[in-house]
Order: C-alpha cells, then sequence, then structure tokens
C-alpha cells in the first residue's frame, strides 16, 4: 500500500527555509508523495456504471469526513481505510507497517448484515454513497475484521470511558472495520463555503501563487478572538520568513462546541485584522476524535499534507475536557509535549505557545510564562463566555471584537429567545398530557412564543402510526419525537413532548440532538407510581392489562428505566395539576427561559 522508499526521513527541522521543502515548490506530504484516490474520464464513467449493481453503503457523517481526506490526499500516504495489519499497528505502536509515523485510526465501520452482503457477492464491490445517494466511492472489500475496542480507545485515547468523545465513536461503531482498494468517485458534496473549502492540492498551489514558501498552519475549532489573533502573528514574527494558513474544523468536532456556520462567520471576520498578505483561511472537513497527544500528531501530519512545514501546538490541544468526574483527560500541555517528541519524524516544525492572557496594565496579550513580574492578568474561558452570550452580559473589547461578538450574538441568543423542550416522561396515566396541556395553556396565556405540543397518543397517530411497543420501536418513537423538538426549538420555538419514553438511550439522543441544535432540554420526569396510575386507569388499559388483553405494558409486564437525573420530578400522587404546572414555570424562570 506504502512504498518503503517513499518514507521521508531525516529533514532538518533546523532553519526555517530547510524544513522538509521542495515538494511542487512546497512541503513534502507525509510519506513522499500527495495521494489522490479520483478516478475521472472514461474509469470514471465505467465505474459508475459498474456501480449500479453493487450493493450501498450508507456513509455516516465520520465517514464522509475521513473518505474526504483519503480522495483528496488530506491522509497521505493513506490510500484506504486501514485493513488489519495496518489497523493494529497503528493503534499499538503509532506507526504504519513501513515504519511511518501515523498515530489515528482511520477505519470503515459496517454492521454483520453488510458483511453478510458483501460475503454473497463474487467481486466483493460496495457502492459507498452519502445520505442523498450520491457515489462518493468504490470499495473493493478483501479484508473484513473485528477490532478490539476497549484496546483501540485505551491506546489511542489513553481511556476507555465512554463520556471522552473519541472513545464514544469507538464504541459507537459498528463490529466489524472493512478494507480494500478504494476508488474515488467524487469528493463528499458541500453546499456552503465552496470557495474556503479547499483540497490539500489547491492549497498548495494558492501558496505558489502567493509565492509563500514557509507556512504556519494553526488549527482551532471554536470561535477565533483577540488571543488567537495575537498568539498567530507572533508565531509569524518569531518565524519571519512564515506566512500564515487559518485552519478551521468544519467536520465534526465536539459536541456542544459552537456550531461552523457561527465560527466560518468569526474567521472571516477576525481576517480582515491581520496585516496584509500575512494570512489565508481555509476549512478541513475533519472529523477530530479530541485524542489531545495522538491527535496532534494526527493534525501536524495533515497540516503538512496541505502544504505547511510549522504547526502552532498551543494549551490542550485537542484536548475533550473534563470527565464525570471533573478529572482532566490529558495534562494541558500533554499534547504540546508529544509533538516535540515526535518533531522530526513529522517533519513539521511544532511552534509551542503557552495560553496567552491579557495584562490590562500594558493592554497587551502575553504567553502566560511571560508575563512581566507583578502584573495582573484577566481572560474568559469559553464557558464564561457562554454565560455572558446567554445573560446578554458585557463582552470586554479587550476579550474580542466587537464583529465577533455581534456573530456570536446571534448564534446564542440570550436564553429568554431560545428555543427550548419540555420533555415529560412517565407511565401512562402517570398525569403528563394533563399538566402538558395545563402548560400549554399557561404558556400561551404569555403570548409571545410559539409552542407545539406534542403529545404520545397525538404522535402515535400522525408520526408513528406503523410503530408497536417493542424496544425498538418504542425507541424510534422517541427518536422521531426528538428531531422534531430539535427542529422546533432550533427555529426558537418551545416544544412539550409528553410520550411514556422509558428507555435512557432514546430520552439521551433526544437531549443531545436539542443541545447540539442550540435548545434547551428539560426532562420532567412524572413519577406518579404504578399503583395510582392504575387506580387511576383514565383510558382502561391496565384493565385490559389485567384481564390478559394486553401485553408488554409499560411497569406491569414491560420495562421504565427511571431517568437518573431529570431537571424535575413531580409525583402527581399528591400533587394538584395546578401545582405541578406552578412548579415547572418556576424552574423555567429560575433558569431564565420565561421571565
Ligand atoms: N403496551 C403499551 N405500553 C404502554 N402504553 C401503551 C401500550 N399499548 C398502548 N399504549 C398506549 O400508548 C400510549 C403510549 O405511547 P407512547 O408513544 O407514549 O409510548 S412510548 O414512549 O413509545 O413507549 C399510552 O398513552 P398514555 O396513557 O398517554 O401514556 C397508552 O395509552
Ligand atoms: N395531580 C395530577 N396531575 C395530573 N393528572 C392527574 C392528577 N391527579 C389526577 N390526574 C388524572 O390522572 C389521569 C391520567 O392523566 P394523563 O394526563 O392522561 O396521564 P398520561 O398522559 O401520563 O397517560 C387523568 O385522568 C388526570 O385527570
Amino acid at each position: 500500500m506504502i512504498s518503503p522508499d517513499s518514507f521521508s526521513k531525516g529533514i532538518s527541522l533546523d532553519s526555517d527555509d530547510g524544513a522538509n521543502k521542495n515538494y511542487e515548490g512546497n512541503t513534502i506530504p507525509h510519506g513522499g508523495k500527495l495521494v489522490d484516490l479520483l478516478v475521472t474520464g472514461d474509469q470514471l464513467k465505467e465505474l459508475k456504471e459498474q456501480s449500479i449493481t453493487f450493493p450501498n453503503l450508507l456513509l455516516t457523517k465520520k465517514h464522509q469526513c475521513d473518505i474526504e481526506l483519503l480522495l483528496n490526499g488530506g491522509f497521505s500516504p493513506l490510500e484506504t481505510f486501514m485493513d488489519e495489519v495496518t489497523y493494529k499497528s497503528v493503534v499499538e505502536s503509532m506507526r504504519l507497517p513501513n515504519g511511518l509515523l501515523w498515530s489515528m485510526p482511520i477505519t470503515l465501520d459496517v454492521d454483520q448484515t453488510t458483511v453478510d452482503i458483501i460475503n454473497k457477492t463474487t467481486d466483493k464491490n460496495l457502492a459507498l454513497r452519502d445520505e442523498e445517494g450520491n457515489l462518493i466511492a468504490v470499495l473493493q472489500v478483501s479484508d473484513i475484521y473485528k477490532p478490539n475496542k476497549e484496546v483501540e480507545a485505551q491506546k489511542t485515547m489513553g481511556s476507555v470511558d465512554p463520556y471522552h468523545p473519541g472513545v464514544s465513536h469507538i464504541f459507537q461503531a459498528k463490529e466489524y472495520y472493512i478494507s480494500g482498494r478504494l476508488q474515488g468517485c467524487q469528493l463528499p458534496v458541500h453546499y456552503d463555503y465552496q470557495p474556503l473549502r479547499r483540497t490539500p492540492r489547491e492549497v498548495r498551489k494558492m501558496f505558489v501563487e502567493n509565492g509563500w514558501n514557509n507556512v504556519i498552519a494553526f488549527q482551532t475549532r471554536n470561535p477565533m478572538h483577540r488571543a488567537h489573533r495575537e498568539l498567530t502573528v507572533r508565531a509569524a514574527e518569531l518565524n519571519p520568513s512564515c506566512k500564515l494558513l487559518i485552519h478551521p474544523v468544519v467536520g465534526m468536532t465536539k459536541p456542544g462546541d459552537i456550531d461552523y456556520h457561527t465560527r466560518v462567520k468569526c474567521y472571516r471576520s477576525i481576517m480582515g485584522s491581520y496585516p496584509e498578505g500575512l494570512a489565508e483561511l481555509s476549512l478541513l472537513p475533519l472529523c477530530m476524535r479530541m485524542g489531545g497527544p495522538r491527535e496532534v500528531l494526527w493534525h501536524a501530519i495533515i497540516r503538512k499534507n496541505f502544504g505547511c512545514n510549522h504547526f502552532i501546538v498551543g494549551r490542550d490541544h485537542a484536548g475533550p475536557g473534563e470527565d464525570k468526574q471533573g478529572n482532566l483527560f490529558y495534562q494541558p500541555y500533554e499534547a504540546q509535549e508529544m509533538a516535540l517528541k515526535y518533531q522530526e519524524d513529522l517533519g513539521v516544525k511544532i511552534l509551542p505557545f503557552q495560553m496567552m492572557v491579557f495584562v490590562p496594565a500594558h493592554d497587551k496579550y502575553y504567553p502566560v510564562d511571560q508575563v512581566p513580574e507583578g502584573l495582573e492578568t484577566a481572560n474568559i474561558s469559553g464557558t464564561k463566555l457562554r454565560h455572558l452570550l446567554r445573560t446578554g452580559g458585557e463582552i470586554p473589547n479587550w476579550f474580542t471584537y466587537s464583529k465577533v461578538v455581534e456573530i456570536l450574538q446571534q448564534s446564542c441568543p440570550p436564553k429568554i429567545k431560545q428555543g427550548f423542550t419540555l420533555f415529560f416522561t412517565g407511565f401512562s396515566g402517570s398525569g403528563k398530557s394533563t399538566i402538558a396541556n395545563a402548560l400549554n395553556e399557561a404558556l400561551l396565556a404569555d403570548g409571545t412564543r410559539s409552542i407545539t405540543l406534542l403529545d404520545g397518543d397525538v404522535v402515535r397517530t400522525f408520526l408513528s402510526s406503523e410503530l408497536g411497543f417493542s424496544k425498538e420501536h418504542r425507541n424510534l418513537n422517541i427518536k422521531r419525537i426528538g428531531f422534531v423538538a430539535s427542529e422546533i426549538c432550533k427555529a426558537g420555538g418551545i416544544a412539550i413532548c409528553a410520550p411514556i419514553a422509558p428507555y435512557n438511550e432514546s430520552r439521551n439522543f433526544s437531549r443531545s440532538l436539542i443541545n447540539q441544535n442550540g435548545g434547551g432540554f428539560i426532562e420532567i420526569h412524572i413519577s406518579t407510581p404504578i399503583e395510582v396510575c392504575e387506580k387511576r386507569d383514565r383510558k382502561g388499559l391496565y384493565a385490559k392489562v389485567r384481564a390478559g388483553q394486553l401485553k408488554g405494558f409499560t411497569g406491569i409486564d414491560d420495562p421504565y428505566e427511571v431517568p437518573e437525573s431529570p431537571e424535575l420530578r413531580i409525583d402527581t400522587t399528591h400533587t394538584s395539576v395546578k401545582d405541578s404546572v406552578n412548579e415547572i414555570l418556576s424552574f423555567l424562570r429560575k433558569e431564565g427561559y420565561i421571565i
């Protein structure tokens, strides 16, 4: 797959000008050659015709990010998803079988059904398609293997805690990985920011046209503020032959991050603050794993493939933050130390930076280890910034640019304008619909918000009429409700949902989907005991169950997983409808959702 003689060794990183140069006018790609897997002309026509008979594999968003960088050479020297030998070598030793440094497994996961389908075909070809049916590539499968996910997570992420986004990616992946010859038909389609979505070849061409020989890449998954601008300009000042590539990730980042549309607006705006001709902006369709030390090496390799020979590594690079107990997954400078350790192997000069902090007395930013003695510093964390945006607090001028504040305020409206979902869950007859309806009335009386009531029975009539009450169907029903609610929240509306929702899986799915789309999620467990619900038996269903005419009834002979930490828990045995509604309204007021 990778020729050993393409392994570029012994690159001098002593001077700016000497760092890994001389490939079409700029930096040598990792492994010596920039991969291009896209077929063209008659070959493409033929492949497309043949592919009609191949079984289809629907690519997930993560697959699409990975395949884009495989096809366009961003992952050079990889020429396909990893086979078992390559995968094991990377997991165990961070090296490809030929010895070249490569830190992150790039794999294509499939389920048993797909494996059975592949095994039934004679030529083992799969048509890899996006959700719109576009043919992205053809994979001729030559290797099917079962990964040891615990080992993969532990070795690559240093953890098996599914709270870590990268670990969660690994455990959510299907049970088999497949590999084989990969032929690209087209890059995944993007409708937004096309001029900024440059391939490695296009970025390299831009460098040549600009006359840029040495380029520092800056990776980010956050909006950029003054500190980032200062840091990048400082990196260029310390390396005077270098220009800057601002190269933010717009594929998949950490759940809860600010969406890339908002970030791209911020980046575009901040580009105007750089000295003329110093910096260019380009977008990277990467699916981050938040793997800190392993990830930083991968990031540097990718930037090398994009023609950069310097890479800025600051504090907590690609860090996933803390685990549930509040312990850091990685130490703040662990990734930086790793990058410096492997600098020669990478063939990229690592520019380590401490955190930049503002020194009010000098009206200027300094790396935290270079602050003149005795002077006070100021900083605003991401969490504090989100709080200021949500509460409409003032964001100081020293922190960011007024235009950036404006963009962030539009995307992060104060809570009072934010969409939110009131998600009731509980047994049949617990009081969900009654309280939901009364709450609907109370909120409507306020008169200013758009409210949609998604009652369990109503949803089952219109949205999920074909579904029954198996675990699979119940989860699907709740995921549909979660999806509709997330769309309502996205548009700034209020969704009130009142299904039984007996399983954590689909309740949590709905929560994260809604949160991802900028909506608030308030889970209200109506915890009325089953005996009380049965006594009420408004619909006569419990009587039917007892008469043996209805099976699989929640709380009787079907499970209900009690929510561990709902925002509210109300037992209606001794709480009136009015009091329940008032309790919910007070919660919404306290949290700032309503006045
Ligand atoms: N087997 C079984 N178990 C529970 N409930 C049953 C069942 N069969 C029918 N019903 C009626 O369907 C309503 C529950 O539908 P949901 O969509 O809320 O259920 S779920 O969340 O998908 O589990 C539920 O409505 P509510 O009483 O409003 O909760 C029942 O009326
Ligand atoms: N405090 C209370 N809150 C809500 N419902 C109550 C309360 N006390 C009695 N009920 C009654 O319980 C029955 C079941 O309520 P319902 O809203 O249909 O439950 P669910 O939607 O959870 O199946 C209704 O007849 C309702 O009037």
